[in-house]
């Protein structure tokens, strides 16, 4: 797993083979250690060149190790040995040098990188932190400022930051292999010492205390529970204030404790299964193995709306070009100077230049006839959505794909105006569509192998993380919210305030509480759904009581508040006070309170004490049992898909793993012992009654999650 080879004369040059990213398996610490030893023992060698095969340095531990027993010989030592040797090595840096690799290249005397070259250590972002020394060198080298900021976020660097860090010596643009031979030879005999970085101290301004005690506060605040970058000042405080072996012991014990906990456990797994999801199938065996995306060069959108503008912006910043397309010209104009503001903010922040000569506006649909793919993005409205379909399937080329950037309407029932249902498919996007990671690419029943291969190579283009649901109302995402915002109206009809139910959804590591949320969404968008679905407004069957629609429980607590005029952040007012219209701090407002305790005696509603826990397992765990009926019904591929879309989408916290990990990690029969225990309580309230799929997941054992998948009752998909 290491190649060695002795080359012009007297550099031994040392080679990662573990394709694709040379993982620092144990066959690869085993390969290097070796030839190290065989190099440094070689009177012949001078000096050692490492390389990886393939145009990549190193990617690192190998991560799918991480849950097997250690075997094989240590990265510390192994790098160890590389410094304290008397033979000058130098890394020769192409592709990546991520985590152990960059480490394994800190234990080298000299670095040397190609210009396309990214380094950095990204093991925070898997709950780990950098444990082959790279706590102790990084800040030895560069210096406790910046060695802080790359080891708590994890952030990847360019060669050329790289080299005006310092943390290589030189950058080319030629083959960083040959030059690092020829620099090899060049520093034989050259003092050793200096650039051994164990040896040295680390750089440290005056208010070195000040520097760490800010990073805390900063990854405190950053890190909404996450232990990791906690982890990380600590021991790059050990860099500055203990000496390299017992900083060294310090970064141990510090990887010791996070390797065993839950949160590294969940972050790996999202490492995977965000990978995972780009590897779709289909029940008809169509995957996208074997499905070929079509070419697409042009796209259009329709609509200029918030949803249109992003996803205009972010085809565009991909390369494309794009026509966009609104209903009368004034509208045309706005949509025109708000993408065009987008693009040049984004710009700006790049130092680039805004591609604006890639977009055409118009307001006639004929001058989309030679574009490949075209995104509606009007109004959530099945007529109108259905109208703008209909005249795209007769003015664009019959080869075209037909995409809708639909929240939850039926993609059949847009697809069965067209003339080419197979050519139809949901793109949902997540406002503001140039920002947001997730996109749920949606199955209609007629979609075919190519469209579903187009819209997720799509996805991948635009650098989103896609995911293949089915066709249901809400889809994956918004289906499983409903039974989450439900719970969390109910406990505020049973005692709980906003505050307090955002405050232990945020404590549990959510950016913002489900009521914060909505003031930001604005609630009249919720509003005008439950109008239009006949559970508030004129076509409420007046024979149902206040508390009951349709059939069963039913909060009118949001509509109450949208009546008083509170419709969020944009009206200075809705769960919380804000400001002004548009402010952004929520205070708690005792007006809401008043509503509440009102609503309460007029309905003998006696409020009761509720507490943290509760909100989070009535909440969370009537959203997971939406998660497992989404599984049942063959609407997603698998528990990965699902966390994905929460993590990308809505803010679950990564370090978490999503709803299904989640679940898991909590326990399946706690799970469903809790949801049992609520529903005894609210028989009336629902989403509570415990999913078939979570009951005989808990009778067969609780299987670990990759193994839920065999316990559909009808090994059925819809996808
Ligand atoms: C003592 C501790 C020391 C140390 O401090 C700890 C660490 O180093 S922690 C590690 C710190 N390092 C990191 O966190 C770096 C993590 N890796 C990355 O950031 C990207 O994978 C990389 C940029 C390298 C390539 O991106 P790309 O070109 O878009 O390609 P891609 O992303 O699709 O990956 C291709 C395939 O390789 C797989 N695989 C990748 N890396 C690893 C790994 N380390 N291991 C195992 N497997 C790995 C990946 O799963 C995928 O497999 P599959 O079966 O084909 O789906």
């Amino acid at each position: 797993m290491a190649r060695y080879a002795q080359v012009q004369g007297s550099v031994a040059l040392i080679t990662l083979t573990n394709p694709p990213v040379n993982a620092l398996s144990a066959a690869v610490r085993l390969g290097i250690t070796e030839a190290v030893t065989r190099a440094l023992r070689d009177p012949k060698v001078k000096s050692v060149v490492i390389c990886g095969e393939n145009g990549v340095f190193c990617g690192g531990a190998d991560i799918r190790e991480f849950a097997k027993p250690m075997t094989g010989p240590p990265l510390v030592p192994m790098i160890s040995a590389i410094e304290e040797g008397d033979k000058p090595v130098v890394a020769a840096i192409e592709g990546v040098a991520f985590g152990g690799g960059l480490e394994l290249a800190l234990g080298c005397h000299y670095r040397i990188a190609h210009s396309k070259a990214r380094v950095g250590l990204p093991e925070v972002t898997l709950g780990l932190l950098p444990a082959a020394g790279g706590t102790q060198r990084l800040p030895r080298l560069i210096g406790l400022a910046p060695a802080l900021e790359l080891i708590t976020t994890g952030r990847h660097v360019t060669a050329q930051e790289a080299l005006k860090l310092g943390i290589v010596d030189k950058v080319t643009d030629q083959s960083a292999q040959d030059l690092a031979i020829q620099f090899a030879q060049e520093v034989i005999g050259q003092p050793l010492l200096p650039r051994k970085l164990s040896t040295q101290l680390t750089p440290c301004p005056p208010d070195v205390d000040t520097i760490l005690d800010e990073a805390m506060a900063r990854v405190k605040q950053r890190a909404r529970g996450a232990m990791a970058p906690v982890a990380c000042v600590q021991a790059v405080r050990a860099a500055v204030n203990l000496p390299y072996q017992a900083g060294m012991q310090k970064e141990q014990e510090l990887m010791a404790f996070l390797f065993r906990s839950s949160q590294a456990r969940a972050l790996q797994y999202c490492f995977f299964a965000q990978r995972a999801v780009g590897k779709w199938s289909l029940s008809s065996g169509a995957h996208s193995g074997n499905s070929k995306p079509r070419p697409v060069t042009k796209a259009a959108v329709i609509g200029l709306g918030t949803m249109g503008r992003g996803i205009t912006v972010a085809l565009v910043k991909a390369g494309l070009s794009v026509v966009a397309v609104e209903t009368n010209k004034k509208q045309l104009e706005m949509g025109k100077q708000m993408v065009s503001a987008m693009l040049k903010h984004d710009a700006q922040k790049m130092n680039a230049v805004p591609r604006l000569d890639l977009l055409h506006y118009t307001t006639d649909l004929s001058e989309l006839k030679n574009t490949d793919l075209i995104i509606e993005a009007v109004f959530e409205d099945m007529a109108l959505k259905k109208e703008v379909f209909k005249k795209l399937s007769s003015v664009c080329k019959p080869d075209a794909v037909l995409c809708t950037n639909t929240s939850g309407l039926d993609v059949d029932e847009l697809a069965s105006v067209t003339k080419r249902p197979e050519l139809v498919v949901g793109m949902h996007f997540f406002a503001p569509a140039h920002v947001m990671k997730l996109l749920e690419v949606v199955r209609g029943s007629r979609s075919s192998p190519e469209v579903m291969a187009t819209a997720m190579h799509l996805g991948k283009r635009l650098g989103k993380v896609s995911v293949v649901v089915g066709n249901c109302s809400g889809f994956v995402g918004n289906r499983m919210l409903r039974p989450y915002l439900d719970q969390a109206n109910f406990l505020l009809e049973e005692g709980a305030t906003p505050e307090l139910v955002d405050g232990a959804l945020e404590e549990f590591g959510f950016p913002m509480g489900v009521f914060k949320v909505s003031d930001l969404s604005g609630l009249d968008v919720g509003w005008r759904i439950r109008k239009e679905a006949g559970l508030t407004g004129p076509n409420v069957d007046p024979k149902d009581p206040l508390r009951r629609r349709q059939g069963r429980r039913y909060s009118p607590l949001p509509d109450l508040v949208c009546e008083q005029g509170r419709l969020g952040q944009k009206s200075g007012r809705g769960w919380y006070l804000y400001d002004k219209p548009g402010g952004r701090v929520a205070t708690p407002d005792p007006d809401i309170h008043k509503l509440l305790e009102d609503y309460r005696v007029r309905h003998g509603i006696r409020p009761r004490q509720i507490g943290s826990q509760e909100v989070l397992e009535r909440c969370l765990f009537a959203l997971i049992n939406e998660g497992f009926r989404v599984l049942e019904d063959g609407m997603a591929m698998g528990p990965e898909g699902i966390d994905m879309i929460y993590v990308f989408g809505y803010g679950w916290p990564r370090h978490r793993g999503g709803p299904m990990f989640y679940a898991a990690m909590v326990g399946l029969p706690r799970v469903l012992e809790r949801l049992e225990y609520y529903q005894q309580v609210h028989p009336d309230v629902p989403h509570l009654q415990p999913s078939s799929l979570l009951r005989r997941l808990v009778v067969n054992g609780s299987p670990p999650l990759d193994k839920w998948r065999d316990f559909l009752q009808r090994p059925h998909s819809q996808l």
